[in-house]
This record gives structure tokens, sequence and C-alpha cells, in this order.
């Protein structure tokens, strides 16, 4: 029998190869950073080229490391920054331009003339989503509008749109399959999430060739199987989801009602809603969670755009912290923030305020306060930012969690999950493997080949690897959450034009 899955994830600075094995172990990581690029204020890309040559360069590093073959290997997951577009010429393979990154604010404008035209409803009904420069489907518009001669080819069938999975598995089957999964599809904003179809009314109104997109798919199935000169053997590729999703899978949030949060460059906190939709009114997402066994399932979601890249600005543009890890011990220098609030919108704000507009802003800066009070401030933010989802959470589906689960490059900062617990009044629970999104997609594409039998065979895996509680009082909690609310007010709309 094979020993191992391949999980690759596919996130927004890193690729990461893991071999897990049986028991959810991870055996071998191989990780590479690639280029962030930021042609414009607010506009962010990759190279799709790169993004591919880094992940079969893990791929083969990962193997390497613990000398594992082909043969070894049950089947490769695939997991992916979402909402990321690429589009490329079908014969050649080449992207006709780079990735645009889901954080990317060039659509804006287009999305103020979609609300604008009264649509906010229809596409909330039919996508489970807002309007918003996000999601892909304003992207592939910005580009066959934008990349001379792109619609025409689009038209007559020579170019392909795909999300990072869809790309990677073009080109690991080296142009063989052209598909997506449900939980990817349904953060594009031209898929119906109730028909599990490409919405041919959305796609008019964007003017998109239907023949230009991936066919939609389960998230655990046999999708193709990877040409055997990129890992020395045909493994298939059998499970896909969006990072996101496949972290509540990997959290064994397998009922509705269960919810975990990640810590990565955004923060996304998601909530299993079970086989049936919840459309929120209070800034949430509806969601695809996962598309398994015959059945969907559906999660609400709370995006934060800005998470563990606000301690990547610290580390590279402020030059405040060598590593994101030291941001822990220099905020444990001050006692508290001595006033300050940093709010994070270095490209809008997500859930549950959804202003493309708002931009990152300190305040309440006086002469005593210090590059350690900058620092706290910035960790406290993605609390504060956690806690206003949560509460969206909580209006919409009626449920108050008892604890939260986290996971993510950031979750790792005990001081973060400590606040974390401060500020929502619930514990926090953080398993011992922190890989839940890579996690998630071998589970996926190991239930698919039969390596695990079924997902309770994997629950088991799951353990706790510490528990924070809440230690503050309510008056301080309420006082520092007033303080948190007066700071996002001055974020809001500060790119929008006078
Ligand atoms: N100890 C830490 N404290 C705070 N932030 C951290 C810590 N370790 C990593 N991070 C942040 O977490 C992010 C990386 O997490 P990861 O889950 O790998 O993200 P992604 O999948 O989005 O690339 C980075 O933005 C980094 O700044
Ligand atoms: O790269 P991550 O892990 O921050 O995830 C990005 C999200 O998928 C964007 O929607």
């Amino acid at each position: 029998m094979a020993k191992y899955v391949m999980a690759l994830d596919a996130g927004t600075t890193s690729n990461r190869c893991i071999l897990f094995n049986e028991k959810g172990e991870l055996c071998s990581v191989a990780q590479r950073e690639f280029t962030q690029y930021f042609p414009k204020p607010g506009w962010v890309e990759h190279d799709a080229d790169e993004i591919w040559a880094s992940m079969l360069g893990v791929a083969v590093e990962a193997m390497n490391m613990i000398g594992a073959t082909a043969e070894d290997i049950a089947a490769i997951g695939i997991t992916n920054q979402r909402e990321t577009t690429i589009v490329w010429d079908k014969e050649t393979g080449e992207p006709i331009y780079h990735a645009i990154v889901w954080q990317c604010r060039r659509t804006s404008e287009y999305c103020d003339s979609l609300k604008e035209k009264g649509l906010i409803d229809k596409f909330r009904e039919k996508t489970g989503l807002v309007i918003d420069a996000y999601f892909s489907g304003t992207k592939v518009k910005w580009l066959l509008d934008n990349v001379p001669g792109a619609r025409e080819r689009a038209q007559r069938g020579e170019l392909l749109f795909g999300t990072v999975e869809t790309w990677l598995i073009w080109k690991l089957t080296k142009g063989a399959v052209h598909v997506t999964d449900y939980s990817n599809a349904s953060r594009t904003m031209l898929f119906n999430i109730n028909t599990l179809e490409w919405d041919e009314e959305i796609l008019a109104e964007l003017d998109i060739p239907k023949c230009m997109l991936p066919e939609p798919k389960p998230s655990s199935c046999v999708y193709g199987e990877a040409d055997i000169s990129y890992l020395g053997g045909p493994i298939p590729i059998a499970g896909a989801a969006g990072d996101q999703q496949a972290a509540l899978f990997g959290q064994t949030c397998f009922n509705a009602g269960e919810a975990k949060n990640t810590y990565g460059t955004g923060c996304f906190l998601l909530m299993n809603t079970g086989e049936k939709p919840i459309f929120s009114k209070n800034g949430l997402v509806t969601t695809i969670a996962w598309g398994l066994d015959g059945k969907v399932n559906y999660a609400l979601e709370g995006s934060i755009f800005v998470a563990g890249a606000a301690i990547q600005w610290l580390r590279d543009e402020l030059r405040i912290i060598e590593s994101a890890a030291d941001s822990e011990y220099m905020a444990k220098k001050v006692k508290d923030t001595n006033g300050c609030y940093v709010v994070p919108a270095f490209t809008g704000l997500g859930a549950p305020h959804w202003d493309q507009y708002a931009r990152g802003t300190i305040v309440g800066i006086t002469r005593g306060v210090n590059k350690y009070h900058i620092i706290r401030a910035t960790l406290e933010s993605l609390a504060y930012q956690v806690n206003d989802v949560l509460e969206a959470m909580k209006a919409d589906s009626g449920i108050d969690l008892a604890a939260l689960k986290v996971d993510g490059g950031a979750s790792a900062n005990d001081f973060l999950m400590q606040t974390q617990s401060d500020i929502i009044n619930a514990p926090v629970n953080r398993p011992q493997c922190v890989e839940t999104t890579a996690m998630g997609a071998a589970y996926l594409a190991g239930l698919a080949v039969g390596y695990w039998t079924s997902k309770e065979d994997v629950v088991k895996n799951w353990a706790i690897d510490q528990t924070f509680e809440p230690q503050i009082s309510d008056e301080e909690r309420e006082k520092r959450i007033k303080g948190w609310n007066k700071a996002v007010k001055y974020a809001y709309g500060w790119a929008k034009e006078d």
C-alpha cells in the first residue's frame, strides 16, 4: 500500500508540499516563497509560471527529502489561495498576463457600477457573495478588456481561465484536464451556488465567454493523473479545495455549527452550515465548503484581507521586527498599546465592513508611543477584526461558539491567541497540527482513492495543542472594542476620489 498522500498548498506568499501518512502526521515538508508584484497602489500580481515552477520544485524536494517515489504516493490533493485569476493560451500554455491576486483592487470602480445598476441582491442570491473586487469575475473581465486581443481570442475558444488549483491541475496533466472544484468555483462570482453551474446571466452581464471556464467538479474525486515526467509516475490528482474550505475540512468541522479561523496572509473564519446555504444579513458571504459523497456542504465566511500580511509589513516595510515570530516578544515588552490602534486596511476592508476604499491607518499616537506599542497594536488588530466577524456570524447563524478552533501561520503566536480569547471572551483551541489546510486537501484526495475510508477515519487525527482562556474583565474588553470601532471609522473611504 502507498505510504503517503501529497498535499500541494498554493498559498498567497509561498507554495508548500507536505506528505502525510495515514495517521495524518507530517512526514516531509518543503516550502518556497515566490515574488509578489505591486505595480500600482492597491494592485497585487503573481507570475503564474513561477507559481507552477515553485510548486513542482517543492513537490520534488518533499519526495527527495524522505526518498519517496511515485509508487509511495496514493494521491495528490491541491489547495490554494482562492479567487486569484489566471488566463492562459490553450495551445501554448502561456499566461496572457500576470495572475491577478485576490487582494488586488483594480476592479473596484467596475464593482461600484454593478452595485449602482441595482445588482447587489441578484449576485448575493445566485453566488452567495457581495459584489467586490476580491472575487475572480471582475478580474477576468478586466483581463479581457485590457489585454490587447484577449476578448476575441477568448471568444474563439483560444483562452482558458482558472484559479490556482485549475492552473496547477492543467499543468500537472500537461493540458489534459481543465477543471475546478465547487469550493473554488464559489469564489469566482460567476458560479450559481444553488444550481452548481456557471451562471449564464452573470456571464452575459460581465461579457465572459463560457468556453473559457473550467468544468466544476466535487472536491474529492479523481480529476486526472500527473504526467509521469514530473514526479516519476502517474499519481492520481484526487482532491481540490480552496485553502479556507480545506482548513475547515482539515479541522474536521464536518457538522453544521462547527467553525474554524485561519490566520495566514489574511484571516478567514468559516462556519459549516450543512447542506443548505444561509444567506447573510450581516456582511458575511455564503460559500461552498466542499462537494463530497454526492452532496454539497455550505459555509458562512468572514473574509479579512490583511492579518499575517500586517506582520510582514512590520518586518519588510517598517523594518521594526526581523521575523514574524519576533512580534510576540516585542509586543510583550509593553503592557498595552498606550492608546494606539492600527487598522491594517491595506487593501480595503472585507467582512463585515466591505469598504473597497478603506486604507490602513494608525490612530491615537502620542509622544510616548514607541515601536513596541505599534507592534502590539498591529497584532491586536487581527484579534479585533476576527471579533467583528464573529459577531456577524453570531447574528446570522444564531450560534454562539463555545470555543474557536484556530490554525495558520500566525496562530503560532501565543500573545495573539491569548488576545483573541480575551477579545471574543471564549476559549481558543489550537490543534497540534496547524497545517490543517494541507491536511484538508490530503484528506479530500485520500478519501477519493480509499487511502482513508470515511470522514470518521480522520477525526481521530485531530488533537489539541493548547487552549487559551479569557483573562480580562468585561469592562476592559468593552473599552478596548469601543476604541477599535472608533479607529476603524477613520480608515473608511480613504482612497475614494473626492
Ligand atoms: N509567530 C508569528 N506571529 C505572527 N505572525 C506570524 C507568525 N508566524 C507567521 N506569521 C504570519 O503568518 C503568515 C504566514 O502564514 P501562512 O499560513 O503560511 O500564510 P499563507 O498560507 O497565507 O501564505 C505570514 O503573513 C506571517 O507574517
Ligand atoms: O493565502 P491565504 O492562506 O491567506 O488564503 C487566501 C485566501 O484563500 C483568499 O481568499
